[in-house]
């Protein structure tokens, strides 16, 4: 299972700071969206050109002109770009086309969709490369929520998926046992004292 950092702080300088400490025991490196609201395209191309052995993952959630928002990050440095389970099939084939010129991907983000399931397959045969199963902060802010109810999602989902919700070192095990591709932390990364030791941890717990 490969290691993604969503790397979710507002600033250029910040964001390469946090992928130079954890670049080591990583496989991914996101922009978080509010990344790329703040500072552009420009932080995509920071992040390609101090890494360019990694995947750079830019969370742009596109929900609209998917073809266009694909352009724009990929030619900036991005490999994957994400694109929300709830827009319209032809935003998603559009993004499709725009990776498929490049040699590049789409993910997309099941955030706020109901029957995850039934997307993840719709969305997979129109071309994604796999589905972001996925709780955002506000859902997990809330109370009751669970990873479980992802871990469950994904599994049942029959198609190569990643999970996002709150991922930490208590809970990465159970994100590999569900048979996830990639398991996305956020917060238990850019929030922890020690982000090289912490990224360390969570790779050894996974293998
Ligand atoms: O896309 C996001 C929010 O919309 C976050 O990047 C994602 O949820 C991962 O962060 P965390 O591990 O803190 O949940």
């Amino acid at each position: 299972m490969k290691l993604q950092f969503a790397i979710d702080t507002l600033s250029t300088e910040k964001a390469l700071e946090l992928a130079a400490a954890a670049a080591a025991h990583v496989d991914i490196l996101e922009l978080g969206t509010p990344l790329i609201k703040s500072e552009g395209r420009s932080a995509i191309t920071a992040l390609k050109n101090a890494h360019p052995d990694k995947v750079i993952f830019a969370d742009l959630k596109t929900m609209d002109a998917g073809e266009l928002e694909a352009d724009l990050a990929f030619d900036a440095g991005a490999d994957l770009v994400t694109v929300l389970g709830s827009a319209d099939d032809s935003t998603i084939a559009g993004a499709v086309k725009s990776a498929a010129a490049r040699g590049k991907g789409v993910v997309v983000d099941l955030i706020g969709v109901a029957d995850k399931v039934a997307r993840a397959k719709e969305v997979v045969a129109l071309g994604a490369e796999f589905v972001e199963v996925h709780a955002g902060l506000d859902e997990q802010a809330q109370a009751g929520y669970s990873l479980d109810t992802l871990l469950r999602a994904g599994e049942a989902a029959g198609v190569p998926f990643s999970i996002a919700g709150g991922v930490n070192l208590g809970t990465i095990g159970a994100v590999r046992d569900a048979g996830a591709e990639v398991a996305v932390v956020g917060g238990a990364l850019y929030g922890a004292p020690d982000v090289a030791a912490a990224a360390a941890e969570l790779r050894a717990a996974i293998g």
